[in-house]
Order: C-alpha cells, then structure tokens, then sequence
C-alpha cells in the first residue's frame, strides 16, 4: 500500500507480528456488528476561543484493533485532535463520528458512556489509593457488579502488573506500572476506541518499551487506538498506521512501516534516521 496525501487513511494496514489475540467474551458482538472505522474524524475544523483555527479540514480514521499514531512538529495541532476527538474542544466545522454515530455535538461524558476513553498525559491515577481502587473506578458508571469482576480478571490478565500490584497504593508504582494503571483503568468501560496522549512521556526506555508492548496488547483485544507521541519513530514502530500532521492537516498517511522508510519524512519529522 502507498503513502496517501490525501488526508484520509487508508482502509487497510499492513501485515503486522501480532502478539496472540486476547479477546474478551463481551467483545465478541463488538467485533460482529460495529463498522470497520470505530472512529471518525472527518473534515474538522476546530481552534482556540476566537484564535484562527488550528486543525483546518483534517480527516482521520481508526478502524477496529488498529494502532493509529499522530506525528509532526510541534504545534501541529496533535493534541487538539484529540481534544476534538474526546469532546473537551467541539469543532467549528465537520463531524466526529463514533462506531458509526454521529457524536460531534456531544461532550466528554456522553462520548466516555458510549464508549471512548482518554487516557490523558502526564500521570493521573490516585497515589493514595491501591491499584485496585484505581482500577475499579474506571468501571463507576457500569451497574452490574458480575460485569465489572468479569472486566476486573480481564484487565488483571492483560496487565500482570495490575494482577500483582492489586493491593499496593498506587503512588508507590513507578511511572511505567503507573501508565499501566491507568490503561487498565480506561479498560474498564470496555471502550471501543482509546486514546493515548504522550504514554511513554517521562519513562525511561525500558519503561516506555512495556507500555508500547501493552498498547499493542489493547489494539489486540479489538481496540482502536488513537495514539499522539512526541517519541515518533517508537511510536511508529509499535503503530500499524501513521498520520503527519502539519498545520492542522494531515500532511501525508499510510502503513506506518512505509512511513519509518520515507527519507523525506524521516529527514522532516523523525530527525533524519532512516529505520535500518
Ligand atoms: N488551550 C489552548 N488555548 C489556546 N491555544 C491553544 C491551546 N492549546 C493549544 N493551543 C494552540 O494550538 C496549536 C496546536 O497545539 P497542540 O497542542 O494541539 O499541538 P501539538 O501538535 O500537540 O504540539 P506539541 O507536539 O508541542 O504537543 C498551538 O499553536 C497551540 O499554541
């Protein structure tokens, strides 16, 4: 598949190693019955207040157990992707799209209920809690109590950190098992689509290694994942499709392996190292 300059993403990713999928009983009539792109963003226009706008006609899917990563220079407008996506910022123009509903005029709430969870950057789980109070109040709006122990064995199995730190305060995790936390947490909901502001932001290598193998682990339980990361060549590695931004646009998008091989790219937006 080549590089698109069109804005839009391309439908299908290349053939990527996948860990062994890991799927969820509740999963199965997702899988079955959702359309192929769980988020759409399609020709939005969105800014600051009464500032010129920031993101200027940018169209981007997430099909279903795909990683999509958003990389450009600062300022491009990454964040407020995502921010328009999670409905902190409604758009001036175009349409957000959610499993197939129309869910542009709808805020954070409404979009967490039907399924979207934002992991935001930096750290936010509740030091003075155990890891499984934080774990726990991820599922706060789902009543039943046997889908909430059924949610709470599939996290600990996706995350062993979770499983064996259960009862630890979470202050005393280090960053990586923090983020961890707090990818379990978002798991919760059993979202269909997640998205991940800067995970690796403040880890250190190996860290960020465990929290990238852990996102591919979500994408592989039926997840989209929408991924914003100033480490672009890490996040490339791990995502199955990239998206350049730049000045609001979607400067160019494809399989994120043929992006890591574009010198150009490389050259522009990846520091000039061409993947070997
Ligand atoms: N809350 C805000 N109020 C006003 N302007 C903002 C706000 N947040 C971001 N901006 C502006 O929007 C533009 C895009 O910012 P954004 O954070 O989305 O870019 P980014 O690509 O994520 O950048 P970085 O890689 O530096 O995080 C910038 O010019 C920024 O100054």
């Amino acid at each position: 598949m080549s590089l698109s300059s069109t804005g839009a993403v391309p439908s299908r990713r290349a053939p990527r190693q996948r860990s062994r999928p890991i799927r969820a009983c509740w999963r199965h009539t997702l899988a079955s019955e959702s359309p192929p792109n769980l988020l759409e963003l399609d020709r939005i226009e969105a800014g600051y207040g009464h500032a010129a706008l920031v993101l200027r006609g940018l169209t981007i899917t997430v099909p279903r157990s795909t990683i999509v990563c958003l990389v450009g220079p600062n300022g491009a407008g990454k964040s407020t992707v995502l921010k328009v996506a999670s409905g902190m910022l409604h758009p001036r123009g175009g349409t957000v799209r959610l499993d197939g509903h129309d869910v542009t005029r709808h805020g954070p709430q409404q979009r967490l209920r039907a399924g979207l969870a934002h992991v935001l950057q930096g750290h936010s789980v509740f030091p003075e809690m155990t890891v499984g109070e934080n774990v726990r109040l991820g599922a706060y709006t789902v009543p039943d109590r046997a889908t909430v122990a059924t949610r709470v064995q599939f996290v600990q199995h996706l995350f062993p950190v979770v499983s064996e730190q259960w009862d630890v305060l979470a202050g005393l995790l280090s960053g990586g098992q923090q983020k961890q936390v707090e990818f379990a947490r978002s798991l919760m909901i059993d979202p269909k689509v997640v998205l991940l502001d800067e995970p690796s932001m403040g880890l250190d290598p190996k860290a960020t290694a465990t929290v990238f193998e852990q996102i591919e682990r979500m994408r592989d339980t039926g997840t989209a994942v929408l991924l914003v990361e100033q480490n672009a060549r890490r996040a490339l590695q791990t995502a199955d499709i990239g998206c350049v931004l730049d000045l609001g646009r979607v400067h160019m998008s494809g399989p994120a392996p043929e992006l890591l091989d574009d010198p150009e790219l490389s050259q522009l937006y990846l520091g000039g190292h061409v993947a070997g």
